[in-house]
Parts: structure tokens; sequence; C-alpha cells
């Protein structure tokens, strides 16, 4: 599916980035219609080399845009907004905001005005067409969530949620992301001092994490029944999954996503 809108990117930088390569890979955009923004242009120069347009300008971008990505960090956001408030059309622009704890009425009440926004949370799998994209608006269109979900469907798997819920999906998806690799790093680092080359444990713990994840995806089954199929009686894997656990494994995670989601919710500062 490609498609004849042209998009601007403003914060081309790891998220930003991420995604103008994935809907490239995916080929619903070419890089001519995707302009890509951030100050320090220089740092984009291999992007320019492949087609993509690049500019600081940002109010240049949103004029030749149809659909607007914000993608500066939080801190970033109302210097932004105050550059390219008289360059937005209310009746032709669709706003697109992957920014963590800002929500769609926060960045229309910056602009002071009633133009449609999306909020959207992908991670940075989306530059291999694998992320897991929650998005979430207060007053878009169905037409224009359709829209959003059919880009973000192109690179990865997208699900609508209530807003108020986009501060739990950072900390799940976007952050998880972190989570599940720092994970494998420390299945690698176990499988070094087990007696493999440090290469081979990461490759073997990837591709395992991997196929852990696709047991519970093709199957649909439970963590804990695909578990029970390897915890041998007396076995080796309940043995170092239960010492896992009184070292605090679970809980690790859980308490690591509750205070990513508490942080989430106050990145951001509407009168800064
Ligand atoms: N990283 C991730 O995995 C995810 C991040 N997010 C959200 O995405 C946003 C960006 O995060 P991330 O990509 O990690 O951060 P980065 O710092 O990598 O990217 C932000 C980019 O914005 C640019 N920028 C800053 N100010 C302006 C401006 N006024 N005009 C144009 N560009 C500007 C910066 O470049 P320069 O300094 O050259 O201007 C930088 O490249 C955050 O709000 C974050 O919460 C959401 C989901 C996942
Ligand atoms: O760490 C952060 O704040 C951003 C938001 C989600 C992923 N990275």
């Amino acid at each position: 599916m490609s498609t004849t809108k042209t998009i601007a990117i403003l914060g081309s930088g790891n998220i930003g980035l991420s995604l103008a390569k994935g809907l490239v890979k995916a080929g619903i955009y070419q890089p001519e219609q995707i302009t890509l923004t951030r100050r320090n242009t220089k740092a984009l120069s291999t992007l320019a080399d492949n087609g993509y347009k690049v500019t600081s300008d940002n109010s240049a971008a949103v004029k030749d845009a149809d659909i607007v990505v914000l993608a500066v960090l939080p801190q970033q956001l109302n210097k932004l907004l105050h550059e390219i408030k008289p360059a937005i059309w209310e009746q032709k622009h669709l706003l697109i905001s992957v920014i963590s704890g800002v929500t769609c009425a926060d960045i229309r009440q910056q602009l002071a005005l009633e133009v449609q926004v999306v909020r959207a949370m992908p991670n940075t799998a989306i530059a291999i067409g694998q992320s897991m994209t929650c998005i979430a608006t207060d007053n878009a269109s169905a037409e224009n969530m359709g829209t959003v979900k059919s880009l973000f469907d192109t690179v990865g798997v997208t699900i609508q949620i209530n807003e108020e819920l986009m501060t739990s999906a950072t900390a799940l998806c976007a952050c998880g992301i972190a989570f599940f690799l720092r994970s494998i790093r420390a299945a690698s680092q176990g499988g070094t001092e087990i007696g493999f080359h440090a290469h081979d444990a990461l490759k073997m713990a990837a591709q395992t994490a991997k196929g852990a994840a696709d047991l519970l995806l093709q199957l649909a089954s439970h963590p804990e029944q695909e578990i029970d199929k390897v915890t041998s009686p007396k076995g080796c894997t309940i043995a170092g999954l239960n010492e896992m656990e009184h070292n605090g494994f679970s809980s690790a995670m859980i308490k690591g996503i509750k205070t990513s989601a508490e942080k989430a919710a106050v990145l951001y500062d509407k009168e800064g």
C-alpha cells in the first residue's frame, strides 16, 4: 500500500527516524514524501543523500505536509508548537504526537487551535516493522483514526486504547523494548559464564527470546502454560527459575514497569 500524502516528522531523533525508515521500508512512503526536521540538520545528511527532505524550518515542513508527526522530547514541545502554530491549518492538518506524557488536549491548548490530534506510542522496533503501537485520540474523526491505524499497521501491530492509558502503554511497550533487551543481554552474560563466546551467547539468547514470544503470539497461549512444558520434575529449568524468583525476577520487572509509568505521567511541564 502506498500513499500520495506527505508527512513531516518534527524532531528526527531516535523514534522519529525509526518511524521514517519503517514507513519507507514498508513501501507506504517514498523518502521524497517525508520531510525530516531537527535543529542540527548535519546529523541528517545521510538521510538527505537517500532522498528524504531535510530542514530545520519546522513551519515550512508543516506547510508542505498533510500529516505532521511531533517527535521531540516533552521539554522541547512548547517551543516547537509556538514556532509552528502559524503554519497549521485546522481543516488540513492531522497531528500525530508520539511524545510521552502529553495529552491531545495539551497540544491543542498550547496551539489554541481545534486541530485534530492523535497520540501514538510506538517503539523502536518500528524501524524493522515490528512495533507494538498504541493509538488514542479525544477529537480525531474515525476516518483520521483509520488513516493513523493503517499507517502504523504497516510497521507493526497497532491497537486503539483510551487516552488515559497512554502513559501505561508507554511503560509497557515503548520502554518495554529496553526491558526485554536488558533481559536478553543478562541471559547472554549467563551464557558466557557457562561456556559460550559472547557473540554466540547473544545470538542464542535472542533467538530463544524470539521463540518464547512467538509461542505466545502464534499459539495464543499463556506463559505459565508454556513454562509448565519446559519444567521437568526435579529438573534444571525449575531449579533455575525458582532461583531467579528468589532473587526477585518478576518483582523487579513489575516494579520497573510501574516506575516507568509513574515517570511517564510527569515528563511534561505545561508551563515549561
Ligand atoms: N525513543 C523511543 O523509543 C520512544 C520515544 N518516544 C517519544 O518520542 C520523543 C522523542 O524521543 P527520542 O527520539 O528518544 O529523542 P531524541 O532526543 O532522540 O529526538 C528528539 C529530536 O528532536 C530534535 N529537536 C529538538 N528540538 C527541535 C526543534 N525545535 N525542531 C526540530 N527538531 C527538534 C532533536 O534534534 P536537534 O537537537 O538537532 O534539534 C532530536 O533529534 C519523546 O517525546 C519520547 O517520549 C515515544 C516512543 C518511543
Ligand atoms: O525514555 C523515554 O522517556 C522515552 C519514552 C518511551 C521510550 N523512550
